[in-house]
């Protein structure tokens, strides 16, 4: 019958270097029964990306975590975008993908790269830092509340909050615990701040509720829809922000090519996107009996994408395991497809691009001068510290 493994993708042996289990979850079969969970795992690239195309058979409307919302209350009032299928998902998705599209962002460009070059003069000033609290953390929580029209005040809320939500996906393991043992300033803020008199007149916070003037969106959906945002606004693009540094200081060549053309900013943070898979994990759950790539699988069953295993799969890419900049990553399933492919992509494009543009004028050298320390979360890959010393070009 069909492949087994038991091994816990939500563990410090996994966090810590998930490689070894990717290429044996792939290796084992198109399926395979994680018996820890009683759930299936797929983890090569042709049966992840079909799965995200096939959300009929595969829905969200169970919840995208290891929860199943039909036989479980959801921890949190369920997204009306990430952890809803179609029609009720065309609706919502209309209007985050407008506020949010490429077009919108362009009015956002000039300022997100002034904030870039602000951070990145004052850091090479301290020459030495650590760059995730430093930089990967700083930029997002400066540039994005900025963007919603959040106040000044309480942005600490942010990562705590997605902190507690990208762990609840996971199992209710000491991470999620840890995560949540003091939620409830930080719940009763996220309500807050997701009402239309808690955010400025101009940012997404105030075009999202606009939708409800539109009859797009009824007043009690709009804050949950800008809950969306507060909630996969900040955490990814740390994680994303701190892969692709991270990267860049592990392969100094790479680095050098960037400074000899920093057009390549985009492309480098796309690869690091690729290389280190921010969002590592995900769930959905069959609407159906199916199979996936001949392995048979019921109805009802909880099926877990490890997308960090099909962007290195080497049945999909030339030379998986290495970070190169100018290698065509389209393709790759890091801001996954179909119809839920994250509607913040452009966004967190955008500032990727904007960090490694002011890194590869200003900076001449990355050097990591110190002990890397990961952080263990059950969805999100990323450190915790990267100390890092740097000189001005
Ligand atoms: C490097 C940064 C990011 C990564 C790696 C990332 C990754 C992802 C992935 C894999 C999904 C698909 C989830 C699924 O199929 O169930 C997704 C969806 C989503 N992302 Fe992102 N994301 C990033 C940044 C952002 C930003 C900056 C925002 C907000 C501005 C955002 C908002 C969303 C939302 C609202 C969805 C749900 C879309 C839907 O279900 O239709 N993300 N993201
Ligand atoms: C990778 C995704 C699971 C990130 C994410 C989290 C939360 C929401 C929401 O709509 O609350 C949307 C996207």
């Amino acid at each position: 019958d069909a492949p087994a493994l038991d091994i816990d993708p939500f563990a410090p042996d996994f966090f810590e270097d998930p490689a070894p289990h990717h290429a044996a979850l792939r290796d084992a079969g198109p399926a395979v029964r994680l018996t820890r969970y009683d759930v299936w795992g797929v983890a090569r690239y042709e049966h992840v990306r079909a799965m995200l195309f096939d959300w009929q058979t595969f829905s969200s409307a169970a919840g995208v975590g290891l929860q199943d919302f039909r036989r479980e209350t959801p921890w949190r009032l369920p997204s009306l975008v990430l952890e809803t299928d179609p029609p009720l998902h065309d609706r919502t998705r209309k209007v985050l993908g407008r506020v949010l599209s490429a077009g919108a962002l362009k009015a956002l460009r000039a300022t997100f790269e002034r904030e870039a070059d602000a951070l990145v003069d004052a850091l090479i000033e301290r020459g030495s830092f650590d760059a995730i609290p430093d930089l990967a953390e700083a930029y997002p929580l400066k540039v994005f509340p900025d963007a919603i029209g959040m106040p000044a005040e309480n942005r600490r809320y942010l990562l705590p909050y997605g902190n507690m939500v990208f762990n609840s996906f996971g199992p209710r393991n000491e991470y999620f615990e840890d995560a949540v043992r003091d939620a409830a300033p930080v719940l009763a803020w996220v309500q807050a701040q997701s009402q239309r008199d808690a955010l400025d007149d101009h940012g997404f916070g105030a075009q999202i509720h606009a939708a409800v003037d539109t009859g797009e969106l009824t007043a009690d959906e709009a804050p949950i829809v800008v809950r969306s945002l507060l909630t996969a606004g900040v955490d990814t693009t740390v994680s994303g922000l701190g892969a692709a540094i991270y990267c860049l200081a592990r392969f100094p060549d790479q680095y050098a090519r960037l400074r000899a053309d920093p057009s390549l900013s985009k492309a480098a943070f796309e690869e690091a996107v690729r290389y280190e898979t921010p969002v590592q994990t995900f769930f959905r759950t069959t609407t159906r009996a199916t199979d996936i790539g001949g392995v048979a699988v019921g109805e009802g069953e909880k099926v877990l994408m490890f997308l960090g295993a099909a962007n290195r799969d080497p049945r999909r890419w030339e030379r998986p395991d290495d970070y190169d900049i100018t290698r065509p990553s389209a393709g790759h399933v890091g801001y996954g497809f179909g119809i839920h492919l994250c509607v913040g992509m452009a966004l967190a494009r955008l500032e990727g691009e904007c960090v490694l543009a002011s890194l590869a004028r200003r900076v001449a050298s990355i050097e990591i001068t110190g002990p890397t320390t990961r952080r263990y979360n059950n969805t999100l890959r990323g450190l915790r510290s990267l100390p890092v010393t740097i000189r001005a070009a």
